[in-house]
C-alpha cells in the first residue's frame, strides 16, 4: 500500500507546490473555491486500501472494493535510471513474434494477414481496462449531499470567451445555480480554465525545455548554499538500513520527495558534491512509488512522460476523483429539458463546457443520480467527459454503417446511435460476451433502435463484415488514464502487460483500417483512443499503423483542447503527423486520461503524400513493410450475415423473413 494511501501516521502536509516550482500555476484541477492562484487544497487519506481522495456518496461510479497496495522498493540503481534504454516498454515486434507460444492461438491464423506475420496470435492475460463501464453504477441506499458540493473546476473548455464576460458572471457566484444563469456560468467558468490552461501550458513547455538542463541554475550569482541546509541525499547504506526498518515516515517521504525536485531543478547549485542526477531521481522514483502505492516499473513508466514538476502534479491527480457527468441521450430527451428536470429533482448540475452540447457536470446532488425516472427511461448516460471524445472526432453522420470494435458496455455505442439519429446501423461489437450483456440493456435503455450488439474477436474483421462508413477502436488498453478509478492499476501491471497490449492493440488497429470502405461516400475513418497515457499504447501504435497500411493517413480530431501526441519520445522518432493525435490528462484537463486519432482510410494505390513521406527513424522491429494485400471486403461473404440480421429484425417486428438464398450462417449474436 502506498503511504499516501496508508496514513499509518496522520495525514501528511499536501505537497507545497512553491517548493515543486509550480507557485506559478493555476491548476484547471484547483477547487472553484481558491478562485484565482490557490494551490490544490489537502487531500484526505483514507484509513482503507482506497487510494481516492474524495468518495462519492451520493452518486458513486463503478464504486471498488478497497485495493491493497504495496510499496515495492527499488531493486537497483539501473531500474529507476531515467534513461534507461530497455524498461521504457518498447517491444520489437520480432521479439513478440516469439512471446510465450501457450499465447498464441491458432483461431486467427486464417486470417488474411500475411503482411502482420508477427502479429499473429491473440494476447489474453492480462485484465482489459473496462473504464467506461459508464451505467455501470452502485446505487446509494440513502442519498446523501455529494463531497463534490466543492465544486472541482469545470472540464477543461474551450477558449472563446472574453474575461470581461467572465468577470460579470463571476459575482453571482454565491447564489444557487438556475436555469437562468447556468448558461452565463459555464462561459465564466469556461474563460477562467481556458485563461488557466493557457498559462499551464506556457509553464510546462518552459518546464519541459528546462528540465534535465543543468544551465537551468540561472542564480549563479546568488549566495552559496550553506553546507548545513544543503539536502542530504541517503546513501546507499542509509537507505538499506532505512527498509529495514520497516521504511520511512511518510512526513519524510513527502519532504524528501520535495526535496529531490528542488535539487533536479537547479542540480548543480544544490545538489551535494559526488552526487549525481540520477541518484536523486533514483530515490524520487523510489519515493514517488512508496507515497502513491505503484508498482517500481510503473511509477517510473509514468514518470519519464511528463518533466519532473509536471510528473507530481500527475501522480496526485490520480489521487482525486474526476467529475461526475452525464450524457444526455438526444434520443430521447433534448439537454436543457433534462438540466431542467435534474435541478427541480434537487440535481446541481452545469454544461460541460463548449465542446459538447450533450454533457452535463453533476456538482452535488439530493437524489443517486443513478436512479433517477430519468435515468431509468433512458435520458441520459453515466459517462466520463474522455469517452464523449472519440464519438465526437468519430462524427458519424445519419444512414451510415459504423463498426464500434470493442464497444462495451455501450457509451460510445449509444452515443454513435444517437448522432445517426437512429438511422443507419452500429455494429457493437465485444470480444467478451458476458460485457455484451450491459451493453445490450444499456442499448435498450437509451432507446437506441439502429443497434446490433455482436461478439467476435476484433482482428476476425473485416473477415466477419467489413466496408463500414467508420469505424471505432476503442481499444483493451492498460487503463493508465483511470487510475483514479481504479487503483489496482497501479500495482498489476508490468512490462510485460504493456508488450502484450501493444501488440494486441497492433493487431486490432490494422483489421480495424481493414473494415473501413474507402469507397465510403460520407465516411472512410477509423477512430483509435485508449484510455491510457502510455507512448507504447498510444502513438506507438498509430505510427505502426502508418507504416503497415501507407493508404491510411491521420487527419486532424477537429478538437479545440488536448496536447498534442508525441512525435518523438525516448530516441523513438514517429510519422510527423502523430501530432495530430490529441492527448488529455487529469492534471491538466481534469478528465480521465485518454488518447484519440483520427485516421482518413483512402484506397489503395492512392496514398496521401503526407502518409508517405516517412521520416526516417523507425521504432525499433517496426522497420516498414511494403503493405501486402490487406483483407478485401468481400461482399459475397458479407451477404449471409446481412440477410440473417434482416431477417432477425423483420422476426422481431412479427414480419415473416423471405426464404433464404443460400445456406443459412448463424450470426453469432
Ligand atoms: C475500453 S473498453 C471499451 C469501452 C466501450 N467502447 C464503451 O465506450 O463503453 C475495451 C473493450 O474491449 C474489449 N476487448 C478486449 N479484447 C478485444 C478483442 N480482441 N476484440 C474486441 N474487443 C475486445 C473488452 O471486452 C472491453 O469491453
Amino acid at each position: 500500500m502506498g503511504r499516501r494511501a496508508k496514513n499509518k501516521q496522520g495525514a501528511p502536509e499536501p505537497l507545497d507546490p512553491k517548493c515543486l516550482d509550480l507557485s506559478r500555476k493555476r491548476k484547471a484541477g484547483n477547487d472553484l473555491n481558491d478562485k484565482e492562484t490557490a494551490p490544490r487544497p489537502p487531500k484526505k487519506l483514507k484509513k482503507t486500501g482506497h487510494v481516492k481522495t474524495k468518495s462519492r456518496d451520493s452518486i458513486k461510479v463503478k464504486a471498488k472494493e478497497p485495493v491493497k497496495t504495496k510499496a515495492i522498493p527499488l531493486k537497483g540503481k539501473q531500474k529507476a535510471r531515467v534513461d534507461s534504454e530497455s524498461s521504457d516498454g518498447w517491444e520489437h515486434v520480432e521479439e513478440q513474434a516469439n512471446l510465450d507460444a501457450s499465447l498464441m492461438d491458432d483461431n486467427f491464423n486464417d486470417l488474411d494477414m500475411e503482411d502482420d506475420e508477427p502479429l499473429r496470435g491473440p494476447v489474453q492475460e492480462f485484465q482489459f481496462s473496462e473504464d467506461d463501464d459508464e451505467d455501470e453504477v452502485i446505487l446509494p441506499s440513502k442519498a446523501k449531499k455529494s463531497k463534490q458540493s466543492k465544486r472541482p473546476t469545470k472540464i477543461i473548455p474551450t477558449a472563446s470567451n472574453n474575461s470581461s464576460d467572465s468577470d460579470e458572471e463571476e459575482s453571482d457566484e454565491d447564489d444557487p445555480t438556475t436555469m437562468a444563469n447556468m448558461e452565463a456560468r459555464s462561459r465564466a467558468l469556461d474563460a477562467k480554465a481556458a485563461a488557466e490552461a493557457k498559462l499551464d501550458a506556457e509553464e510546462l513547455q518552459q518546464a519541459a525545455f528546462n528540465d534535465g538542463d543543468d544551465d537551468l541554475d540561472m542564480d549563479e550569482d546568488e549566495d552559496e548554499v550553506d553546507e548545513e541546509d544543503r539536502f542530504h541525499l541517503p546513501t546507499a547504506a542509509e537507505r538499506e538500513e532505512e527498509k529495514k526498518s520497516g521504511g520511512p515516515d511518510v512526513h519524510l517521504v513527502q519532504r524528501r520527495m520535495r526535496e529531490c525536485v528542488r535539487v533536479l531543478s537547479r542540480f548543480k547549485k544544490l545538489a551535494q558534491p559526488g552526487r549525481s542526477r540520477s541518484e536523486y531521481t533514483d530515490q524520487l522514483l523510489a519515493d514517488i512509488a512508496s507515497y502513491y502505492g505503484y508498482n517500481d516499473f510503473l511509477a517510473e513508466k509514468l514518470f519519464l512522460l511528463f518533466p519532473i514538476a509536471e510528473a507530481i502534479e500527475f501522480f496526485e491527480s490520480n489521487e482525486v476523483s474526476r467529475p461526475v457527468t452525464i450524457r444526455t441521450n438526444t434520443l430521447r430527451t433534448r439537454r436543457r429539458d433534462l438540466a431542467q428536470t435534474l435541478v427541480n429533482r434537487g440535481v446541481n448540475l452545469e454544461p460541460i463546457g463548449k465542446w459538447t452540447n450533450v454533457g452535463l457536470q453533476v456538482f452535488e446532488s439530493s437524489v443517486p443520480i443513478g436512479a433517477t425516472p430519468e435515468y431509468l427511461a433512458g435520458h441520459y448516460m453515466l459517462q466520463a467527459a474522455s469517452s464523449f471524445l472519440p464519438v465526437i472526432v468519430l462524427a458519424p453522420e445519419p444512414n451510415e454503417r459504423i463498426l464500434d470494435m470493442a464497444s462495451a458496455p455501450g457509451g460510445k455505442t449509444t452515443h454513435i446511435a444517437a448522432l445517426l439519429q437512429n438511422t443507419g446501423v452500429v455494429f457493437a461489437n465485444d470480444a467478451n460476451k458476458s460485457r455484451t450483456k450491459s451493453l445490450t440493456a444499456n442499448v435498450h435503455r437509451l432507446g437506441c433502435k439502429n443497434v446490433i450488439v455482436c461478439s467476435h474477436d476484433g482482428r476476425e474483421f473485416p473477415k466477419v463484415m467489413g466496408g463500414f462508413d467508420r469505424v471505432l477502436l476503442d481499444a483493451p488498453c492498460s487503463g493508465t488514464g483511470v487510475i483514479s478509478k481504479d487503483s489496482s492499476v497501479k500495482v498489476n501491471k508490468s512490462e510485460r502487460d504493456f508488450t502484450l497490449l501493444s501488440h494486441l492493440q497492433k493487431q486490432l488497429i490494422l483489421c480495424a483500417i481493414d473494415s473501413v470502405s474507402p469507397e465510403s461516400k460520407t465516411g472512410g475513418y477509423l477512430v483509435y483512443s485508449t484510455c491510457s497515457v502510455t507512448v507504447d499504447e498510444n502513438e506507438a501504435v498509430v505510427d505502426y499503423a502508418l507504416k503497415k497500411r501507407p493508404h491510411a493517413r491521420l487527419v486532424d480530431t477537429r478538437l479545440e483542447f488536448g496536447r498534442e501526441g508525441y512525435t518523438k519520445y525516448r530516441g523513438k522518432t514517429f510519422h510527423p503527423s502523430v501530432r495530430l493525435t490529441r492527448r488529455f490528462y487529469p492534471h491538466v484537463h481534469n478528465m480521465d486520461g485518454f488518447f484519440v486519432a483520427k485516421f482518413k482510410v483512402e484506397k489503395k494505390g492512392k496514398e496521401h503524400p503526407v502518409a508517405t513521406q516517412k521520416v526516417e527513424v523507425i521504432p525499433d522491429g517496426l522497420e516498414a513493410v511494403e503493405d501486402t494485400e490487406a483483407a478485401a471486403f468481400d461482399s459475397d461473404e458479407d451477404r449471409p450475415y446481412l440477410e440473417d440480421a434482416k431477417r432477425r429484425r423483420m422476426k422481431a417486428k412479427g414480419l415473416r423473413p423471405p426464404p433464404r438464398t443460400k445456406p443459412p450462417q448463424s450470426l453469432p449474436l
